[in-house]
């Protein structure tokens, strides 16, 4: 284990306080140990790094001008308050970031007063800053507030809608663009094209006369204020952006990386008074660090890795990815099928959108952090007879919840919804769970809802989702690789709503619903182990339900338990409703059913988060003989707790 890096001066900042007490010119040396610090911290844990070392000016800076946390700092997304929270009291935590009963990766509450809003999802910063200006002023209380958003997190909706109401409301808040010219991958989108050319297309003004400019709107005392620092702000100018049309003044764009402008504009911004103002500041994702400067994706979300060559330490896989399974599966359907198009919300990668765009570049859209748009644009598609999948993790979807309703459920049009992530995902923890998609895309009339019980499943539910074309379809499946199985050489058409038995057994029948196949015949070995042959099926439809083989299940076990990897209100409710409907408990059949916990899950491997929830095959054991009751355990030899 390394021992850290030299950090003298870093060692003296515990808090913001201790910051604010240290001359401007020492800040350059506390830039480079703090992020020498971040690189030693991150390579021991895994994390993302890249978008951390882009801001280390801009936080020292902002925490050096403002009066955090009484003045409100909101990062959005949160992925690069690394060196936020070593600065604000949590250094001596930071290689447990992202661990279980570590740190968040990202910024919360519950962790720290300088966290004043949670956040992972992008694309909030400005209305919960809008929000907590307006919190103040109502109060009686003065404070600044400062929202720092990426350019990627500038391509979604939620971020005009706040500027909107900011400008017409006039309110006193901070807006910092952090352009990094990168989203997870480069970002996409005409705002995006606009935003480099606000950069590269303009010519930088004296201070001389954008004071001119500005003494429309600022008081006298901020423009001679803001005159003597002519020298440091040449790169400040006003006039004609889209961000002064929605009422907001514009300043920048300034170097984010260097100190000698971030200080003088950060201080003439919080002196000004005046409504909602937005600095542009240019950064490098990665910035200083070498192999994440040289990244295709700046190391945005990384392994372990070696702090000298930058080799991260990602174990050999044993199975194919389901990611990797779905984009493969798609490219072969769409070979033979011209129809097929597909969608992702900003990230290529993580979906397998990638492979395909690399077959397909044509039938392949990037819409960038936008899974509102997304949808209806799917769903467009699909009104004009194209088959639209539109990729989006279980836990982005939930953004897009009125347009899946909406706009696709409720004109029948067949989007496809790929659902990556679904079930725990680790270390992103509470925020990124895809919890919650069976229960609300569930209770939705015609939605057709699969989950993938092996890799296997995938490549046949991929198949099945081009065939439909009757209404909306989605097919979930978990993060990371697969069980191991054989995979055909292309997937099969499945019946809708029918399910399959994998393991015929006696007393107990297991029905499982995804991920949790494996460890549910994990489980029926157990049970077979103490004399309870358990019989277990893989449902493949969480809707509509396979009433015949439930039927089957229900009338020929004394106990029926599902498994799933979602929340209360999903497949085990939709069971229950069909075994009361239906007279299916009438003659004593014992059911119970497995669900995420109601709580929301701190980070931990999935594994562990899932032994947590009881939803391994232990688990899965206790709960059996927890419903047959301890005088079946007794007589079977089985100990339960
Ligand atoms: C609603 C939502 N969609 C997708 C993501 C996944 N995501 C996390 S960070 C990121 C890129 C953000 O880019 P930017 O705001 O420019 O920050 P940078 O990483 O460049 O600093 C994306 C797409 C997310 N967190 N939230
Ligand atoms: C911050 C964010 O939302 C993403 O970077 C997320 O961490 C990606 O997760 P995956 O690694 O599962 O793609
Ligand atoms: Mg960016």
């Amino acid at each position: 284990m390394s021992m850290g890096p030299d950090t003298p001066l870093l060692d003296t900042v515990r808090t913001p306080a201790d910051l604010r007490a240290l001359p401007d010119d020492r800040l350059p040396q506390l830039a480079d140990e703090l992020r020498a610090e971040l690189i030693d911290a991150v390579s021991q844990t895994g994390g993302h790094l890249g978008a951390g070392l882009g801001v280390v000016e801009l936080t020292i800076a902002i925490h050096h001008v403002f009066n955090t946390p009484h003045d409100r700092l909101i990062w959005d997304v949160g992925h690069q308050c690394y060196p936020h929270k070593i600065l604000t009291g949590r250094r001596d935590r930071i290689r447990t970031l992202r661990k279980e009963n570590g740190l968040s990766g990202f910024t919360k509450r519950a962790e720290s007063e300088y966290d004043p809003f949670g956040a992972a999802h992008s694309s909030t910063s400005i209305s919960a800053g809008l929000g907590m200006v307006e919190a103040a002023r109502l109060q009686g209380i003065e404070r600044n507030v400062i929202s720092v958003i990426g350019d990627g997190s500038m391509s979604a909706g939620m971020a005009y809608e706040a500027m909107n109401n900011a400008g017409h409301m006039d309110a006193r808040q901070i807006v910092i663009l952090n352009d990094n010219d990168m989203s997870i991958a480069p970002p996409t989108g005409a705002m995006s094209a606009y935003l480099a050319r606000l950069v590269s297309g303009r010519t930088y003004i004296s201070l001389r006369e954008a004071a001119k400019q500005l003494s429309k709107r600022m008081p006298k005392f901020i423009q001679d204020k803001a005159r003597k620092t002519e020298e440091y702000t040449r790169a400040f100018f006003s006039g004609g952006t889209l961000f002064e049309e929605l009422g907001f003044f514009y300043v920048g764009p300034i170097d984010g990386h260097n100190l000698d402008h971030l200080l003088p504009v950060l201080r003439n911004a919080r002196d000004a008074g005046v409504g909602p103002i937005l600095i542009h500041a240019i950064t490098q994702k990665g910035k200083g660090y070498a192999p994440a400067e040289a990244a295709a994706d700046k190391y945005h979300g990384v392994a372990k890795f070696d702090v000298i060559t930058g080799a991260q330490a990602k174990a050999k896989p044993n199975a194919p990815s389901y990611t990797k399974v779905f984009g493969q599966s798609l490219i072969q359907e769409a070979e033979t099928d011209d129809k097929v198009v597909a969608i992702t919300a900003a990230m290529p990668s993580g979906t397998g959108v990638d492979i395909f765009g690399d077959a397909f570049p044509g039938r392949t859209y990037d819409v960038g952090i936008a899974e509102q748009h997304a949808v209806t644009f799917a769903a467009g598609l699909a009104a004009d007879g194209m088959k639209p999948f539109c990729a989006i993790y279980s836990t982005f979807l939930q953004r897009a919840y009125d347009q899946v309703v909406h706009d696709v459920a409720i004109q029948k049009l067949p989007v496809r919804f790929p659902i990556d992530r679904a079930g725990f995902v680790g270390s992103d923890g509470q925020t990124h769970a895809g919890s919650f998609d069976i229960a609300y895309l569930g209770c939705l009339p015609g939605m057709v809802i699969m989950a993938a019980g092996d890799e296997a499943e995938l490549k046949h539910m991929v198949r099945t989702a081009t065939a439909y074309d009757e209404g909306p379809l989605a097919f979930r499946y978990p993060r990371g690789e697969g069980v191991g199985v054989d995979m055909p050489e292309r997937g099969e058409v499945l019946e809708i709503g029918r399910g399959r038995i994998v393991r015929e057994g006696g007393k107990v029948a297991i029905l499982s619903l995804g991920g949790r196949l494996k460890e549910a015949l994990l489980a029926a070995e157990q049970l077979g182990s103490f004399g309870l042959p358990a019989t277990v099926a893989d449902a493949r439809f969480a809707k509509p339900l396979d009433a015949e083989l439930i039927g089957q299940l229900a009338r020929n076990h004394e106990l029926l338990i599902t498994v799933e990897e979602g929340s209360v209100g999903g497949f085990g409710s939709f069971v229950a409703q069909h075994l009361f409907d239906q007279g299916l408990l009438d003659n004593g059949l014992k059911y119970r059913s497995l669900f995420l916990p109601d709580r929301f899950v701190d980070q931990a491997s999935p594994d562990r988060m899932y032994a947590q929830s009881g939803l391994d095959a232990d688990g899965i054991v206790k709960a059996v003989f927890g419903a047959l009751g301890r005088q079946e355990a007794e007589q079977t030899g089985a100990i339960i707790a």
